[in-house]
């Protein structure tokens, strides 16, 4: 049985059971419905609590069975709708006691009912516009009507989780308590035995609707357009509210309904349930030697230390403070950390401000403090320290002596670089075992993902243990091996070559990002090597001898050992044109630091003449070719990272894609992308990309690519038992 019942005097109390979250699955629903008609008919019950076991309202819809559920008969036939609307008639009072989460469909059968009482520490949302779908269950309809039609728009189209005291004060649900919310919910249900129902039925409720409720909709559709490009979800939310707004109680659910399934099936939803699992299924990391995430024994993280106080240093310091957690961070000069706090204490201030005001002043646990200090031998407490300076290997290597010699034995090192050797930085340590890379993303304290780059020494318990922290940071933490430029910047690196190789051939930037941006990304590759600052990659083109003075003499200005090459993001870079930390780059800025790109008619003349200058003929290359030529490198490398071991399954390239490189999450990732579209198409494209393109090898197809179209192309899930990795982990 599903839904249990018990009775306390003559409230009959009905559990929610199906761990570990309690998602309503289909028996689920038949079982509550089953449990629901019951106790409304026994006499001898007066009043009906519903709650879920383990102290977990519930997670909402089952999401496993959606791909097995067939929309036109499954759904028509047995609907969590049913379910609500009987809770909502009953004659006997019905109240939802709210512990631990309420999301999704377990918010939408909380509404039906007709008292929510909540446990302090529980979090509620309609968070189905995350997975590429609305609120199917009567909440479009039953929000609106409950706390307004303004602050449900945005509760349905963000997925906003909000924690039981905003939810209080924003009328969702009636009453917290620090106690036992199923103990409240019963003595409320016997208090209100007797009294009219009608009132708390939220399906009887007119909606109050603000004067100018067609352009607030209407206002709201354009800034989703923007803000989740090219998603249908978001875009469909406002439509079912607008039909709560527009039409009666019965007629709304009916639109609601009809718009859910429109959804239900599309590719996008799809996506996005696939990149919610690929999400979960990365924490559960194995290695090829066999650790994994059951085995290994992760260590509490109470103080931890940050090394250098630049732009990264900064985030990650903030990041830890605001999980709670002590932190020391150390510059090397004066001046150095007298910037470096004054930023990270205006980020936590601004952090702190905006914490109170989502959670309306209710007091909440305070952040981790963070000491400041030019003193090394402060780090000789820490458990864990972080190292942030600038890639610099040298640096690096000095810095780590010297940590062995300060930290305590059993302290946790860890580097952050974006694509610099771990083994050869663990080996100047006294402790490689306990030594990893810790990839952040620029701002550090907002973006998710971490990439957590294991050494050849590094043991099951540092894996765990930064894994363990980056849940603990609010992070997706992704494992991977170490090899130059890790899985991230790997498959980043054809994409902007390819980007940039247009713009000789004789496109503009604005013009590819646009292609891009249309597809989804937040921002084309011109916009974003704007904002991620030219002279980084420049550095490290001339590091290695690409360009600049380590470059050898007579090398072609196009070509690099017999490869393609394009000097134009060196150019640039001598002519002081760094992106927008520059005021200039591929776009121009209005000020130094501005962030509005606008097309710049010198970067149009200069590749004008580049192009004259080297005879380079136009080409002409439709829009769905500038995404081929673009998209189809970068998950050329995603195959060949697979191949090469270095991310254990697709979904590992895709959950870091999603989280930390701006790709449309209602496409996927990059490899759930090539499994949509078809891996014979991609493999056709770059065979024809390659054979006139010789001298750019990341077109060359790959050979897990060429080996899956071969075996006829096996569902994505099923990539990895092509890689000798020992079990799938999905
Ligand atoms: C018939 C349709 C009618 C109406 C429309 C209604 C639609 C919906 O309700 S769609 C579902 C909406 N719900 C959500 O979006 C919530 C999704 N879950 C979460 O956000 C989190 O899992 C959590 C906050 C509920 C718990 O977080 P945490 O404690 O960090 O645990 P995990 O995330 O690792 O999850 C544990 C475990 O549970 C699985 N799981 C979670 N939610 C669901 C779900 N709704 N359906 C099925 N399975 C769920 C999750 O995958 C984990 O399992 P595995 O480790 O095996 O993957």
């Amino acid at each position: 049985m599903a839904a249990l019942k018990h009775i306390v005097g003559s409230v009959a109390v009905i559990t929610i059971r199906n761990p570990p979250v309690n998602a309503l699955s289909p028996q689920v629903q038949v079982s509550l419905m089953e449990v629901l008609k019951d106790v409304t008919l026994d006499p001898s019950v007066k009043a009906i609590v519903l709650c879920g076991e383990n102290g977990k309202f519930s997670g909402g819809a089952d999401i496993r069975t959606f791909s097995k559920t067939d929309p036109k008969t499954d759904i028509k036939r047995m609907s969590l709708d049913d379910v609500n609307s009987v809770a909502e008639r009953s004659r006997k009072p019905v109240v939802a006691a709210v512990e631990g989460v309420a999301l999704g469909g377990g918010l939408e059968l909380a509404l039906a009912c007709h008292y929510r009482i909540a446990h302090v520490k529980a979090r509620v949302g309609l968070t189905e516009v995350l997975l590429g779908l609305l609120p199917g269950a009567g909440g479009t309809q039953r929000l609106p009507r409950l706390i307004g039609v303004p602050a449900a728009l945005d509760m349905i189209t963000t997925g906003k989780i909000v924690p039981a005291p905003v939810a209080v004060k924003l009328g969702i649900v009636d009453s917290v308590t620090e106690g036992s919310a199923v103990e409240e919910a019963i003595h409320l249900a016997q208090k209100v035995v007797g009294q009219p129902l009608e009132s708390r039925r939220i399906c009887s409720k007119p909606i109050q609707c603000p004067p100018n409720v067609d352009s607030l909709l209407n206002d709201a559709k354009v800034k989703l357009k923007k803000q989740f490009r090219g998603a249908e979800s978001h875009q469909v939310c406002v439509e079912a509210i607008r039909a709560a707004v527009q039409l009666p109680f019965a007629e709304g659910i009916v639109k609601e309904r009809e718009l859910f399934l429109s959804l239900f099936n599309s590719d996008q939803a799809k996506a996005c349930q696939y990149a919610f699992f690929a999400e979960r299924s990365v924490a559960k990391w194995t290695t090829p030697s066999g650790a994994n995430w059951k085995s290994a024994s992760p260590q509490t993280i109470r103080t931890a230390a940050v090394i250098g106080l630049g732009t990264m240093g900064q985030g990650i310091a903030v990041s830890l403070a605001k999980a709670q957690i002590q932190v020391i961070a150390v510059e090397q000069d004066e001046q150095q950390l007298e910037k470096g706090s004054k930023a990270v204490t205006a980020i936590l201030e601004r952090e702190t401000l905006k914490k109170q005001q989502f959670e309306l002043a209710h007091k909440s646990d305070s952040f981790g403090s963070v000491t400041f200090t030019l003193d090394f031998n402060a780090l000789k407490n820490a458990d864990l320290v972080i190292e942030a300076v600038y890639e610099n290997m040298a640096l690096k290597k000095e810095i780590f002596q010297r940590l062995s010699s300060i930290c305590k034995p059993g302290a946790f090192l860890c580097t952050n670089t974006s694509g610099l050797d771990i083994d050869e930085i663990a080996s100047v340590t006294d402790r490689p075992h306990l030594v990893i890379g810790t990839h952040f993303f620029s701002p550090a304290h907002l973006m998710k993902l971490l990439e957590v780059v294991r050494g050849y020494h590094s043991s099951s318990t540092i894996i765990s243990t930064v894994m363990n922290l980056s849940k603990v940071l609010n992070k997706v933490g992704v494992v991977v091996d170490n090899c130059p430029l890790f899985v991230g910047n790997r498959l980043l690196l054809p994409y902007i070559n390819q980007a940039v190789f247009l713009l000789e051939d004789g496109r503009t930037p604005e013009e590819v990002d646009q292609v891009l941006e249309e597809f989804g990304y937040a921002m084309g590759p011109f916009r974003m090597s704007d904002l991620a600052g030219l002279d980084i990659g420049w550095r490290s083109r001339m590091e290695f001898g690409l360009t600049g003075p380590k470059l050898l003499p007579g090398a072609p200005v196009r070509q690099r050992e017999g490869k393609r090459y394009s000097p134009l993001p060196d150019i640039l870079c001598e002519e002081g044109r760094f992106g927008q930390k520059s005021g200039k780059g591929w776009y121009q800025y209005e000020t130094v630091g501005g962030r509005n790109a606008a097309r710049d008619p010198w970067v149009h003349n200069f590749l004008h003449e580049y192009r004259r200058a080297h005879a380079i003929k136009q080409k002409n290359v439709s829009q769905g070719e500038i995404l081929e030529w673009c998209l189809y490198p970068l998950i050329n490398e995603g195959f060949k990272v697979l191949e090469d071991g270095i991310a254990s399954g697709p979904e590992d390239i895709d959950v870091i894609y999603n989280n930390g490189y701006g790709w449309p999450r209602h496409k996927g990732g990059p490899m759930f992308y090539a499994s949509m579209i078809g891996l014979p198409r991609v493999l056709v494209k770059l065979e024809e990309f390659y054979k006139n393109n010789p001298d750019i090898p990341s077109l060359k197809p790959s050979n897990l690519l060429k080996a899956l179209v071969k075996q006829g192309s096996p569902p994505l899930k099923e990539w990895r038992s092509q890689l000798g990795y020992p079990n799938s982990r999905l």
